[in-house]
Parts: C-alpha cells; structure tokens; sequence
C-alpha cells in the first residue's frame, strides 16, 4: 500500500483534499501512552492553513476525531484511527485541471498512474492537506520520544535568497526548539524572518511563488540508532521527509557542502567519552549519523521544499484531450510559500520515522 509506511509502527494515511474528510490509522504504538491532546492541538495548529498573509487562504480548523485505539486517555495498543473532517472546500478553480494540468504539480503524473479516476479537485490525495493527519502521527511520536529526552526542532533556515542564523549542531537545545516552536514564523532571528515575509509577499503580488530550506535537528537520541543496509537511519528518515509533498531535496549534516572538503575537515573528531561512556565529537558534520546508525550527537539535517506550483501567473500547459498547447492561469487559494507551514509536518515526519528506528533499536537492545 503506497500510502502506508512503517516497520516496527505504521501510519496509513487516506483521504482526498476535497472528499470528505482525511484522517490516518497508526498500528503498533505501545500500549498505555498517556496522550496530551493539547500537545496535539498545539502542533495541529502551527501547520493548520488560512492564519495569515504567507498561508493558503482556504480556513481549516484541523479538529479531529480519534475513532479507536484510545481509552480513558491513553493508547490501548490497537490501531489508532483518526478522522480530519474537510471544512472549506471550493472545487469551483480546479473544474478542468483534470484535462490542463498544472505545471509542478501532480495533475498529470495522478492522471498517468490512476488513468483518469483520481479525485483531482484540490489536488486530491497529493494535496498539502494530507500532512495534517502526518502532523497528527507525528505529535504522538514526539511525546514518546521526549518522554525518553529526545527532543526535535526545525526553523525556516531560508526563503529564496534570504538565510537564517543556523542551528549550532553540536549545541543546539530543547529550549531553543520549543522558542522556535512558539513563534507563528518559525526562524531563529527574527530580522530575517522579516525579509523572508518580504520575498513571499513580492512573489505573491507577482502572481508567482517562493520556496526554501528547512533545517531541522533532534537531540537526546542515543547511540546505535538505525542499522545498515537498508534500515540506515538517513533513509528511513529521508524515505518519511520525500512523502511530504514539495519536498525536492534532503541531505544530513554538511550534506552537499561535503563534496568540497577534505577527509581533515569532514571528519568528526572524537574528545572524550561522557559520564555515560558516549564518545563525544568535537565537530558534526556528518550530522550524527554513521553508517546509517545515530553517534549520539545532534541529528542535524537540511530539506528542500519548491516554490508552490500553483501560481497565477499565466503558464504553458497541454490539452491532455487533444494534444494542443494551452495557456493556463491557475486560480484557488494557494500558499504563496509553503516552506512556513511545512516545518511542523518537517519535525512530525523526523519523529515518526525517528521512533520507528528508535523502536527497532530497542528490540535489538534486548536480544
Ligand atoms: C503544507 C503544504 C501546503 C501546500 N500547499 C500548496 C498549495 O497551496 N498549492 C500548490 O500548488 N502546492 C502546494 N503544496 C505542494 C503540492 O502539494 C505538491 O507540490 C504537489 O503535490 C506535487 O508534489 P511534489 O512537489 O512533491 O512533486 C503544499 C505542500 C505542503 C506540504
Ligand atoms: C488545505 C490545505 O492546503 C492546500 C494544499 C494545496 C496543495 O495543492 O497541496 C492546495 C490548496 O488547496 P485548496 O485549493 O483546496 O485551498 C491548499 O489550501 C492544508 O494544508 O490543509
């Protein structure tokens, strides 16, 4: 099932941006999880469209539903359904998307795969939307995780040209996440926060997009976390993070910038070893992972998110009925920038996938 992911937890996500409602069933949490629905609610909001300029204008409330798998406030360990009815539906701008696809969105690749019985109107089951039930899963694993001091923040690291500060990677705390977390424009400064509003606001008023870099970190994961080949903790997170729609592009620690180092100052050379026989580095470049398996040090990675595909500015498309070149002007209540609303389905999917692992390790801890 390709809307299905998880080893040792699943999280199955349904729904479509204009049915009914979406929602999502988590199997294999363990049983007994005192849940904090305001720790849910909290993290619903952040991400919950139509609050402000740089959103989406489409009013979502996000409320849910949980229909199983919770009794008197904590997780029985069976499947846990939730359901997140649709509010503010308005099919009126997508009526012949079906036919004139939208350049960089996914009209024509769901045309190709589900041969023209896809649910196209806002997008369908590709739509942005889907992340609000991503978001819901990934509240849950981040009280488990942080019930064992792990912790996982984000920030908008930059919007077309403009830079946060960054996280320091070996430094980087709870605290600074939960400040961060807290804001309704996620960035450490917030002087750049201002000129990335800016860059947004003058895409929008140019009937055009913006897009960015997020950067994220987790910290209190222990050591041995993940397992090669195919389990490296790199690409079961990577694997959660390109479910996210938009996402165009991850890499861990230095990622990219690794390329034009040397071996001398790549490496991470180790200092000492903690009161808990931990070895720590001096250094994080490799983003604390290696070998696929967490050193103990923060995580710290970087995820690309596209300019949104829709935008009004008038475009080139096909008349996938007879063949012929078209102009298309997009129309609908679109995110001029996606990166703002997108960090807290960043961290929900770092902590799911992160969980999972971190699961899987645990196993393994006792044979
Ligand atoms: C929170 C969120 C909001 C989004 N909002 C929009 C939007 O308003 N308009 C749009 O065209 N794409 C939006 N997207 C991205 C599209 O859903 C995505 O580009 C599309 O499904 C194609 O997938 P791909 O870009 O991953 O290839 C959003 C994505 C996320 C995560
Ligand atoms: C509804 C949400 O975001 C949507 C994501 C989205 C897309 O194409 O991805 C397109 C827009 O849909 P609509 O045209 O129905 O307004 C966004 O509003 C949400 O995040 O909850």
């Amino acid at each position: 099932m390709s809307s299905c992911w998880g080893s040792q937890i699943k999280l199955s996500i349904f729904g479509e941006s204009h049915g009914t409602a979406i929602g999502g069933v988590i199997d294999g949490l363990p049983p007994g999880v005192a849940v904090d629905f305001d720790a849910i609610a909290f993290q619903m909001k952040r991400r919950a469209p139509g609050q402000n300029r740089w959103s989406t204008q489409r009013h979502e409330d996000d409320s849910w539903e949980v229909l199983s798998g919770l009794f008197e406030g904590r997780t029985t360990g069976t499947p846990l359904a939730f359901l997140i009815r649709n509010k503010d539906q308005k099919s009126k701008a997508y009526a012949n998307l079906n036919i004139v696809p939208r350049p960089g969105h996914a009209d024509y690749t769901a045309q190709a795969h589900y041969h023209g019985f896809q649910d196209y109107r806002g997008g369908g089951h590709f739509s942005g939307r889907l992340t609000a039930p991503l978001v819901f899963a990934g509240a849950i694993a981040r009280q488990i995780l942080e019930n064992k001091g792990i912790h996982v923040g984000a920030h908008i690291r930059s919007i077309g040209p403009v830079d946060d500060e960054r996280f320091d990677p070996i430094k980087v705390t709870a605290d600074q996440f939960e400040a961060i977390a807290q804001k309704n424009f996620p960035v450490i400064t917030d002087e750049s926060g201002e000129q990335m509003k800016e860059i947004i606001e003058a895409a929008r008023m140019d009937r055009d997009s913006a897009g960015g870099i997020i950067e994220a970190a987790v910290i209190g994961t222990p050591s041995g976390v993940g397992a090669p080949i195919f389990d490296a903790l790199e690409s079961s997170i990577a694997s959660m993070l390109f479910a996210v729609p938009a996402v165009k592009g991850v890499s861990f620690g230095d990622g990219f910038d690794l390329a034009a180092m040397r071996g001398s100052q790549a490496n991470d050379a180790y200092d000492k070893m903690d009161d808990d026989g931990r070895l720590v580095t001096l250094s994080n470049h490799n983003g604390g992972i290696l070998g696929g398996i967490t050193n103990g040090m923060p995580i710290v990675l970087n995820v690309v998110i596209k300019p949104t595909a829709s935008i009004s500015k008038p475009q080139q498309s096909v008349n996938m009925q007879n063949g012929e070149k078209t102009e298309l002007i997009v129309k609908g209540r679109h995110d001029p920038c996606i990166v703002p609303r997108a960090v807290p389905v960043i961290e929900a999917a770092i902590a799911f996938s992160l969980l999972d692992a971190y699961y899987l390790y645990q196993g393994l801890e006792h044979v």
